[in-house]
């Protein structure tokens, strides 16, 4: 039966507060409304930005919300003006959006080469509601009170709404979408991380501090770069034969260097410094870390981690005027619906180099979503899958 033009009404995980578990209740999801995509999520994989935002750290987090940003659906309906998907196909949703190919008017930042952090929609989903009419498409079935979107995206729930600008297709029919729905955001980012944002050569040195699936993610871009020497960098000492599996030649424990910070180790195994760092932990103690174990001269390190709201990156001046460079990215610098299909592509192509299975480390029902979040917060999993079926 079709809803086209319909309210939904569905299940969804609600962050009703922060530090709550989510609670998985009745939600009427509007129709899509002027250039606007309603998605049936089939699968949705949790990132620790998920869980950062559920433990009252983003400075953007509104409650209650549907959280949710890395997953993969089907279009099940589109509002007026919409050209670039249809009923039925196969998508991921972007929380990063790229609006230049389909917009009359499109922003500075798409048609930038060296930004992709297109504005056409960021204000209005920053706070959570869409750009027509500044309100949010999900309210809850009991009560009709209103439920924030988070990130434009919103896939902890079995139908969202985003914006078209929002949507990339997966062109590829034989794309296996509880896969790639990891491309919507953690793989992708590291990847991104080492090509686009870092541009790491062949040859190089690098150290990945946090070993999650993004950071794992940077790993194996780099060992695609050609870096010669690859050090992660973890608390848990679990995660060096992960490490090792992605393609990591050594793996320092900072726990293990009580009174040494973590730069002085790195800084002497590598005789002065690697070349490139990437910070995948969230912790400006890090961040300092992976800047200052950079090599003077032309060191970059690369900021990916998202640190809690209140925080700030410290350092000595020092360090940038001998030659270091400190910069960060966002979803790994990819123009989102434009890079996504590549991505889905080069998975779908490149045989076991860009197989996804190696980070989907759990599989669960959309109803076991807290138990999936228990794990990542103990870091016992890489990304969970959470299937909505
Ligand atoms: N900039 C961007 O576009 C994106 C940023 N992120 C952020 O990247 C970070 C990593 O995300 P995930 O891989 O999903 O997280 P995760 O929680 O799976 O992995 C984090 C890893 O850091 C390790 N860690 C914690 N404290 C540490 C310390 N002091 N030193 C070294 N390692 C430490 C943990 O043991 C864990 O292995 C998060 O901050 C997340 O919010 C995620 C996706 C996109
Ligand atoms: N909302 C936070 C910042 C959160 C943040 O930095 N998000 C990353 C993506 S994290 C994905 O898992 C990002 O790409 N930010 C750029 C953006 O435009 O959102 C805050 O207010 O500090
Ligand atoms: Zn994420
Ligand atoms: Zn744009």
């Amino acid at each position: 039966m079709s809803h086209e033009g319909k309210p939904i009404t569905c299940k969804a995980a609600v962050a009703f507060a922060p530090k709550q578990p989510l609670e998985v209740v009745d939600v009427v999801v509007a129709p899509p409304q002027a250039g606007e995509v309603r998605i049936k999520i089939m699968f949705t994989a949790l990132c620790h930005t998920d869980a950062y935002t559920l433990d009252g750290f983003d400075s953007e987090g509104k409650f209650p919300c549907v959280l949710g940003h890395e997953a993969a659906g089907v279009v099940e309906s589109v509002g007026s003006g919409v050209t670039s998907c249809k009923p039925g196909d196969r998508v991921i949703p972007c929380y990063q959006a790229y609006c230049a190919d389909i917009s009359e008017n499109p922003c500075e930042h798409c048609l930038h080469p060296k930004s992709n952090l297109c504005q056409a929609v960021r204000a209005w989903t920053g706070r959570g509601v869409m750009k027509t009419d500044e309100k949010p498409r999900f309210t809850l079935a009991r009560d009709g009170s209103e439920i924030f979107h988070f990130m434009g995206t919103s896939t902890f729930s079995e139908y969202t709404v985003v914006h078209e600008v929002a949507v990339a297709k997966v062109n590829n029919d034989a794309a296996p979408l509880d896969k790639v729905c990891l491309l919507g955001c953690g793989v992708s980012t590291g990847w991104g991380a080492v090509h686009n944002t870092a541009g790491v050569e062949a040859g190089s040195t690098v150290a990945v501090f946090g070993l999650g699936a993004v950071g794992l993610a940077c790993i194996e871009a780099a060992v695609e770069a050609g870096a010669r020497q690859i050090i992660g960098v973890d608390t848990n000492d679990e995660k060096e034969a992960i490490a090792r599996q992605f393609g990591a030649t050594d793996f320092v424990n900072p726990t293990k260097f009580p009174g040494k910070d973590t730069q002085s180790v790195i800084v002497e195994m590598t005789n002065g410094g690697v070349d490139y760092s990437f910070e995948c932990v969230g912790n400006v103690n890090v961040m300092r870390s992976a800047l200052e174990c950079c090599r003077k001269g032309w060191g970059t390190s690369v900021i990916v981690g998202v640190a809690a709201a209140g925080t700030e990156i410290s350092t000595r001046p020092f360090q940038l005027v001998t030659g270091r460079t400190w910069k960060g990215t966002a979803f790994g610098g990819y123009k989102s619906r434009v890079a996504v299909p590549k991505l889905v592509e080069k998975v779908m192509s490149g045989g076991d180099k860009a197989n996804l299975d190696k980070y989907i480390t759990h599989r669960m029902k959309f109803e076991q979503i807290n138990e999936a979040f228990d794990l990542l917060h103990a870091g016992k999993c890489l990304r969970c899958v959470l299937s909505m079926d």
